[in-house]
């Protein structure tokens, strides 16, 4: 009873309206509204318990998430929910599926990428689940590197080796292939086909095609419930209108016609899906830090007081590696909302055949979708260790959380090839300056380069850093400062190829500074509109700082060497956070409960909502079939013969 006491207690002292605070989280109060119903269908119906899932074996596991997903697809049609409503019933089911990949990138890929003619064959089927898309385009040999894929499609094909598309190895039918298109003995480069690879009447794997599971991946259970797979052609033969040609054709003769668009957009759907991985972040992230702010408000250890131990949110230390990931929750969320805006926005030129922004999209999604996934793994990580022994267990949510969450640093781009991606926009971008060009968007600020190459930071007291503009100019300073020395070195270099193979060390780093300058200044942005609440928008100011100065404390280095703050600025800066700690403490509780999770969702004992976390705890581990009987199995094949020998030994 005495976490139950806490939790409430905690709730009580917040200082601003929880209700309203839900509704920024989720974007919209109709958002709120959907993701509020959709989680509580989930959560009430026991056909989506996963409370089992660590002791299922793989085939086990596997059969139950297609179990899953039948059921909730059956859901979706009877309760004629919208798309909105279906990916969050599905967000909530919190199991990766084959679905995602068909309808997270399968889906998306057609819609992109198809003609009207083949939108019109292709999507009813897609949408009705008649088929079922997976996306392949990794092969055994080339995953980053997409130029040389070494699948072809001629009249004449190769072989190859797919490895890792989800849903390819047991459940889809289809697959987008990305293979070099060659016709007339010209090799077009890499473009994507939709292929059917399974029979639909009994689901065998068609001629000429072999298809597996590539094997268990990390962690138990987790992201085991996908069906990774490998995939192998030979001499597989498609119809030509299988090429997806919105944007580029072979005509009935073999003549390759392109439209006047940029190759690049054949990796539309990679952007589309970054975007969406950075929201995912703020996801992934707000759970760990739901649990173990909870868990760290019912835990008590030492300093008693009046008989009672002090609960371990009141650590400095404690709170000094939990808020600042609480923050990081909050400013992922924001980023990954104008992300979104950017997305759309990009989309719309494109139909308008304007692409001047491509690039900055590009550049966008691949350095926020690093930054925010390297971010988010290492702070569920973080949150494992808050929580002590206990988030050890399967029970606390927090083993499988990482494990399921981890690849994402890794599918859809590697974080360091991406970072170099945005790398090379930034030194671009500062070339570009000497010949007058004017930068726009997110390197906007690189216009102004002579006045962020000569400012000095004008901090002189804590609370100056809570000035958002100093803030701002700071990040500005630092990353403006990074990239120009990137450049400078890089033009000492007589192969540029060369000069960035050698720096690209640095170059990560200067990449990172812009991203982490994007996250700030859409936090500051979206504290400079309306938010209403009792409240609500003092605490997003307080988080906004927190985001900020502990980048700032992490990244020292960074700023002191390009002097953008002086030692003494930098200790102002700590003092500050400091104070802002002790102003978000009362508040913590409040800032996860806004997340609006369920206990279904979190899965975690630790991070219950009524804080009731031992007896639960106790509980559970009698569940566990390790408990069915008190003498194990093997007894008295392993350990009885073996007391017995120590028995004899000793008596020697
Ligand atoms: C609500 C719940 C939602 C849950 C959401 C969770 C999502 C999880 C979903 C599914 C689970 C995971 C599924 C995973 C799927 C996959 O992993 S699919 C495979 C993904 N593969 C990759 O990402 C490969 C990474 N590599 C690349 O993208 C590229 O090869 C590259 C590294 C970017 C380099 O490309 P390339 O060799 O062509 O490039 P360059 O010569 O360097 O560049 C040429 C110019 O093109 C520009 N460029 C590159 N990419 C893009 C792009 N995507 N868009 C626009 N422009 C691009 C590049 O900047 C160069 O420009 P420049 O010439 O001006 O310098
Ligand atoms: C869980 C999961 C699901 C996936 N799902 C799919 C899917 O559905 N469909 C699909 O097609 N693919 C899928 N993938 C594959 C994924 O997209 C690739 O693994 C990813 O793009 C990384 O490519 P790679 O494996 O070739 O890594 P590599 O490129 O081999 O990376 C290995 C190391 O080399 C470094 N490196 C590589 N190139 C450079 C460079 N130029 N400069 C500096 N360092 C470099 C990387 O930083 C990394 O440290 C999935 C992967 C995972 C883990």
């Amino acid at each position: 009873m005495e976490g139950v006491d806490h939790l409430a207690h905690e709730r009580n002292r917040s200082q601003f309206d929880v209700n309203d605070m839900k509704i920024v989280w989720a974007g919209s109060r109709e958002a709120f509204e959907v993701s509020d119903r959709m989680s509580r269908l989930v959560a009430n119906d026991p056909a989506f318990r996963k409370d089992n899932r660590v002791h299922l074996t793989r085939k086990e596991l596997f059969k139950n998430t297609l179990r899953k997903a039948a059921y909730a697809w059956k859901k979706i049609i009877e309760l004629k929910l919208s798309e909105e409503e279906a990916g969050r019933l599905r967000f909530f089911v919190d199991e990766p599926a084959y679905t995602d990949l068909h309808w997270g990138m399968f889906v998306p890929f057609l819609k992109g990428q198809g003609t009207e003619e083949q939108l019109q064959k292709w999507l009813p089927l897609a949408y009705k689940m008649q088929i079922i898309g997976c996306y392949a385009q990794t092969e055994l040999g080339h995953g980053s590197n997409v130029q040389w894929l070494e699948t072809t499609a001629t009249f004449d094909p190769k072989t190859d080796e797919f490895w890792w598309p989800g849903g390819l190895g047991k459940v889809s039918t289809h697959a987008v292939v990305f293979a070099r298109l060659i016709t007339n003995g010209r090799d077009y480069g890499v473009h994507g086909f939709i292929v059917q690879i399974r029979s639909l009447d009994d689901h065998s794997v068609l001629p000429g095609i072999t298809i597996g599971d590539i094997g268990v991946k990390f962690g138990n259970g987790a992201y085991n419930t996908m069906d990774n797979g490998v995939m192998h052609f030979d001499h597989i033969r498609i119809p030509r209108n299988q090429l997806l040609m919105r944007f580029s054709q072979v005509t009935r003769e073999g003549k390759y016609v392109q439209s006047d668009v940029p190759r690049q957009l054949v990796y539309g759907t990679m952007v589309y899906v970054r975007k969406t991985i950075v929201i995912d972040a703020s996801n992934a992230l707000s759970r760990a830090v739901c649990i173990a702010t909870r868990y760290s408000a019912v835990r008590r250890q030492f300093g008693s007081q009046d008989g009672v131990e002090t609960q371990v949110i009141n650590y400095k230390t404690q709170q000094s590696r939990l808020f600042p990931l609480l923050a990081s929750a909050y400013a992922f969320r924001f980023v990954g909302e104008w992300l979104q805006w950017l997305y759309t926005d990009v989309t719309q030129r494109l139909a308008a055949n304007d692409f001047s922004t491509l690039p900055e999209a590009h550049a966008c999604t691949a350095g926020l979708k690093s930054i925010t996934t390297a971010a988010t793994a290492d702070g569920i990580e973080e949150c494992r260790k808050l929580c002590g022994g206990h988030g050890y267990l399967c029970s606390s949510g927090l083993p499988e959380l990482f494990a399921v969450y981890v690849p994402a640093c890794t599918y859809e781009g590697d974080n360091v090839v991406l970072l170099l991606q945005v790398a090379r926009f930034l030194v671009k971008t500062v070339s570009q300056l000497v010949s007058g060009k004017k930068p726009v968007g997110t390197t906007a600020y690189m216009g102004r380069l002579q006045h962020l190459m000569e400012s000095t930071c004008k901090v002189q007291k804590a609370e100056d850093w809570l000035n958002p503009s100093i803030v701002l100019e700071a990040f500005e300073v630092r990353s403006a400062r990074m990239s120009v020395e990137c450049a400078k070195r890089l033009s000492q270099f007589t192969n540029q190829e060369e000069g960035f193979h050698e720096l690209s060390p640095s170059l990560v780093e200067a990449a990172v500074a812009h991203c982490q300058l994007i996250i700030v200044a859409k936090f500051i942005e979206k504290l400079q509109g309306d938010i209403p609440g009792n409240g609500v928008k003092d605490q997003l100011q307080k988080l906004c700082s927190i985001y900020a100065l502990f980048t700032l404390h992490k990244h020292l280095g960074d700023f002191l060497s390009t002097s953008t703050i002086t030692p003494k600025q930098a200790s102002l800066a700590d003092d500050q956070l400091r104070s802002l700690y002790a102003q978000v403490r009362p508040n913590a509780v409040a800032l996860v409960d806004a997340f609006n999770y369920t206990d279904h969702y979190l899965g975690s004992i630790l991070g219950r909502y009524d804080g009731n976390v031992y007896p639960n705890l106790y509980d559970e581990a009698w569940k566990d079939p390790m408990n069915d009987t008190a003498v194990p199995d093997g007894y008295h094949e392993y350990i009885k013969p073996l007391l017995k020998q120590q028995l004899r030994n000793s008596r020697l």
